[in-house]
């Protein structure tokens, strides 16, 4: 499923700065974040545990607003924008992989996929199974499915609307080798077609994909 190509399927952070306070601990994984993706980019967000890595990713998807500072994604200022079109933002411009895949348990694959889709399409669905090879198990639900097809069938709840983004919190953490390699050669080929992936893992693996890699330590942001 090719992204929509716009030439604003970029993510920009500027100065940004997140802070917990638990008890009477201050938290401050995020001190100041400035860095730029450009369309057609796979960049990868590498650092230490606790790092701040999955902080810096649920800013990205407007799932977490940022104590200072200011992100756009995708033409959306996402720290200036209110909770219904923060909804709108995700639902249309942004894909969502998670380590843990985060299926619905009592949906099969393709009803799994549809929950991604806007538009009722069911066309779209069928190719897009066939293209990641889950055609075969589309009536199964996720605790029929191995690891990489449980991983596939989640991109393609991700790609399904044709995100701008995709954002992926270690996507291959629960991977073999050869599922690890299928899954970032898919978003690979996303990001081939136009659109943006911004990764975060501790992986290795993801290197070979990549084409940029930016460090996260010590709350600030450095490319390498
Ligand atoms: N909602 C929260 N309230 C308080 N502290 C939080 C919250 N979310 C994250 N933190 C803290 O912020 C720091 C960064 O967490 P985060 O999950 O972003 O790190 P990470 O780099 O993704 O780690 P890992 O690689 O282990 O998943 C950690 O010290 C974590 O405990």
């Amino acid at each position: 499923m090719p992204p929509r190509i716009e030439i604003s399927n970029m993510i920009e952070f500027k100065k940004v700065q997140q802070q917990f306070q638990t008890g009477r601990e201050l938290i401050e994984p995020l001190v100041d974040i400035t860095f730029k993706v450009e369309p057609g980019d796979f960049a990868v967000i590498q650092g230490a545990s606790g790092a701040g890595k999955s902080t810096l990713l649920l800013i990205a998807g407007g799932l977490m607003q940022p104590t200072s500072g200011t992100v756009h994604v995708a033409d959306v200022e996402v720290t200036s924008t209110s909770p219904a079109q923060l909804n709108q933002f995700r639902s249309k411009k942004v894909g969502f992989v998670f380590q843990m895949f985060h299926l619905v348990p009592y949906l099969n694959v393709r009803d799994n996929i549809r929950m991604g889709q806007l538009n009722k399409d069911l066309d779209a669905i069928e190719k897009l199974m066939k293209r990641l090879g889950l055609s075969s198990r589309a009536e199964s639900f996720p605790a029929m499915l191995s690891a990489g097809e449980q991983q596939r069938t989640a991109l393609a709840r991700a790609m399904i609307h044709q995100p701008s983004v995709i954002l992926a919190d270690e996507p291959t953490g629960n991977l073999d080798p050869e599922n690890a390699a299928e899954v970032l050669g898919l978003l690979d080929e996303y990001r081939r077609q136009g659109g943006t992936v911004l990764a975060v893992s501790h992986g290795r693996d993801i290197l070979e994909f990549a084409n940029r890699t930016l460090v996260l330590k010590n709350g600030k942001i450095s490319s390498i």
